[in-house]
Formats: C-alpha cells, sequence, structure tokens
C-alpha cells in the first residue's frame, strides 16, 4: 500500500482534504513526493540536517526539509552542487526540497550588507568574499540546487522597527516578488513562493498579502516573524494575513517555531513550518517530549533510570536512559548531540501526525487543548 507521502504529481498540485475551524489538512503533491499538510520541515542548512541520517529523517516521517541558499552558494558553491548534480543526489534526500533565498541568514549571518533595488551585496561569514545577490540570481542559484520549492528574495526587517521602515523593505520584496516569478518562468513540476511581508503593521501586511496574491504564485510563505517580536504579536499578525491569502494555496511561517507556537499557529491557517529549535535545542541538550521540554543536561537527571518517552516509537527516546543521556550531554559526547536531536525531530513529527489527524476527525481543538495540558502538567 503507498503511503500518501510516496504519491507523486509531475505538477505541483495543492489539495485541500479537511478543514476544522481555520485549521487546514491538506496535501502538496509534487515529482519527488507528496507533502502531507500541516508539516514541519527539517532544516537542512548545509546540505544535511545536522546530527543524522537522511534516512533516519525519512523514517521519522518528514516528507520535505529546508535547504539554505546562503550557506549552499557560499560553500560548496551552486555551480558545484549542480556539478555533482545537484542537492537531492549531494545529500542523498530523494523527496522534496524547500530552498530559502537566503534573504534572512544574509540579514543575520554577513557582516557588510547592502540592500538597494537591485538586490542585496554581502561579505561572506565564511571567508569575507563579496557577494551579490539579486532576485534573479537568488532563483538561479535555487534552479542550480534543483530546489523543488523555491522562495523569493525578500528583506525581512528585526522588530521592533518603525513604519517607514517597514513599508520600503515591504514594497521592495513586492518588487522583488515580481521578479523572482519573471525569473523562475515557468516550471511545473516545482514552484516559487513569494513571502508576505510588513513587520507588526496590519495596513502593510494586508498591502503584501493583497499584492503577493495578485501575483498568482504557487504558494505563499509569511516572512517578518519570530524576528524578536512576542508570540501574541505574531500570531495577531497571523489572523490578518491568513485571510487574505488564496485558501487553496499552501501557507508556510518561517523559521516557526515551538510545538505552542506550531499549534497555535495551524488555528490561524497555517499548512507549513520551518525551524531549526528542534535539532539546535538537540545539539545542547534540550530534549522535546508530549509532556514538555527537558533540560537532560539538569542534575536532577543524573540517576533517572527512565527514558525520556516510554510512549514515544523512536528509539532515542524509549532505549536509552535519562542518566546516560544526561552524561553524554555533559562530557560532551557526539552521541548524547545525535539521540536528542533524534528525539526532537521524532516528537515534532509525531506532533505534526496527530495535528493532521486531528483535522481530519474534526476534533483539532480538543488535540490542542489535550496536548497543551499534557505540557503545563511536565514530566511526571
Ligand atoms: C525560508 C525562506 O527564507 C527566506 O528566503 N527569507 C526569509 N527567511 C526568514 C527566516 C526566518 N526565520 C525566522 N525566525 C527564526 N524568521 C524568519 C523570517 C524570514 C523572512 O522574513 N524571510
Amino acid at each position: 500500500m503507498t503511503a500518501e507521502s510516496d504519491v507523486t504529481s509531475d505538477t505541483f498540485q495543492f489539495k485541500l482534504l479537511a478543514t476544522d475551524g481555520k485549521a487546514r489538512r491538506g496535501a502538496i503533491s509534487m515529482p519527488r513526493g507528496t507533502i502531507r499538510t500541516p508539516a514541519f520541515m527539517p532544516v537542512g542548512t548545509g546540505g544535511t540536517v545536522k546530527a543524522m541520517y537522511m534516512d533516519q529523517v525519512e523514517d521519522l516521517g518528514a516528507d520535505i526539509i529546508l535547504g539554505n541558499t546562503y550557506h549552499l552558494m557560499l560553500r560548496p558553491g551552486a555551480e558545484r552542487v549542480a556539478k555533482l548534480g545537484g542537492l537531492h543526489e549531494f545529500g542523498r534526500w530523494q523527496k522534496p526540497i524547500l530552498t530559502d533565498s537566503g534573504g534572512f541568514q544574509v540579514m543575520s549571518l554577513s557582516a557588510l550588507r547592502k540592500i538597494n533595488e537591485q538586490g542585496v551585496t554581502f561579505q561572506s561569514h565564511i571567508d569575507g568574499s563579496r557577494h551579490e545577490m539579486s532576485p534573479e540570481r537568488s532563483i538561479e542559484i535555487q534552479g542550480l540546487l534543483d530546489s523543488d520549492i523555491q522562495m523569493q528574495l525578500d528583506e525581512c526587517v528585526r522588530l521592533p522597527a518603525g513604519e517607514t521602515e517597514i513599508e520600503r523593505a515591504m514594497e521592495m520584496s513586492l518588487r522583488w516578488a515580481d521578479r523572482c516569478k519573471v525569473a523562475f518562468g515557468d516550471q511545473p513540476g516545482k514552484a516559487m513562493f513569494g513571502i508576505v511581508q510588513g513587520g507588526d503593521v496590519p495596513k502593510l501586511r494586508e498591502r503584501s498579502a493583497e499584492g503577493l496574491s495578485s501575483l498568482d504564485l504557487k504558494g505563499y510563505a509569511v516572512g517578518g516573524l519570530a524576528v524578536g517580536e512576542p508570540q501574541e504579536v505574531m500570531l495577531d499578525m497571523l489572523d490578518v494575513i491568513c485571510p487574505l491569502l488564496p485558501a487553496e494555496k499552501p501557507r508556510y511561517l518561517m523559521g516557526v517555531g515551538t510545538p505552542d507556537d506550531m499549534l497555535k499557529s495551524v488555528g490561524r491557517g497555517i499548512d507549513m513550518f520551518d525551524c531549526v529549535m528542534p535539532t539546535r535545542a538537540g545539539r545542547h541538550g534540550l530534549a522535546f517530549t508530549r509532556h514538555g521540554k527537558i533540560n537532560i543536561k539538569n542534575a536532577r537527571h543524573a540517576e533517572d533510570h527512565r527514558p525520556l518517552d516510554e510512549e514515544s516509537s523512536c528509539p532515542a527516546a524509549r532505549a536509552y536512559s535519562r542518566a546516560y543521556l544526561h552524561h553524554l550531554v555533559r562530557s560532551n559526547e557526539i552521541l548524547g548531540m545525535m539521540l536528542i536531536t533524534w528525539n526532537n525531530l521524532s516528537y515534532y513529527q509525531d506532533l505534526m501526525s496527530g495535528i493532521r489527524a486531528a483535522i481530519a476527525a474534526q476534533r483539532f481543538d480538543d488535540f490542542s487543548a489535550e496536548t497543551q495540558e499534557r505540557w503545563a502538567k511536565g514530566d511526571i
């Protein structure tokens, strides 16, 4: 029996399968596989999901991973990845890959970043070399990587910021979306998503969402959030933005988030997520479980023979004692990073799977309340 995620389509097609309030259950079918939504996309920055084998990532139920244009263009280089057969061949991940345009990383990683109508000029954080990235070059790079879902080049403004600055960046991102759409052209089996900007200013968010919707793109990302604003500001912006995006297209909230962020964002109409939280936190010994977070480095775990979560199907969560994981992380053992990362990605995928089933069964609100109660009760 073919799993739903093994079904392919030679064109990018999003089907809305069920709704429960504003929560949506859908499926994006593409030549390399189908993405069950709501979906969490593990971050595979440099062509690898840190501390994981790709077949582990697939076994956990991930239908798609994120690749990072900014990192890959600097090292090993987009042309080199193309010469080596593209990112799927290079990193041995055969399902869909979404690549970001790198805009956000340029903002947060590289020095000497200059932005004008033409694009972004920046210095590599690796060797200081100077690079220019126009909307057209960003799409060209993502094409060289053989990315399935490509993101427009955008300008993300860190919050808090002045309205004039937010408006300037939003309007430029809108113009860049049009240039990216032209550069992307007609690639039926792939997609280019626009990115809604506008900071925490409702009228600018409306302008961006309406402007992008008129471009009739295959999907829409919500950018400029999870950049330092409180969670309720992020959620308020989703209440403004989602109703203005076409219901028949997927919505992707960038860089989000914690399990709590994702539950509340699904309840406001978001379909796709990516976040470094499960992998980065995993490398620092922070375990996500159905009972909430466990900081395994804490002394109280030193002699706890219980596993992280015996309800989990993941070996990292059920076959090792907390005492052993505590020892590994305290000793900076590589296996510690591997096991907590494995546990965290497993929990994130289990949460998304639970969310999808709850929407299909029209019980998302109950599922959301039950899940948050278990987190609050904590680790009994
Ligand atoms: C994934 C698509 O990235 C882009 O091409 N631009 C972009 N990326 C973002 C990544 C973000 N991560 C967070 N929080 C951790 N917020 C983000 C916003 C953007 C964004 O506005 N624009």
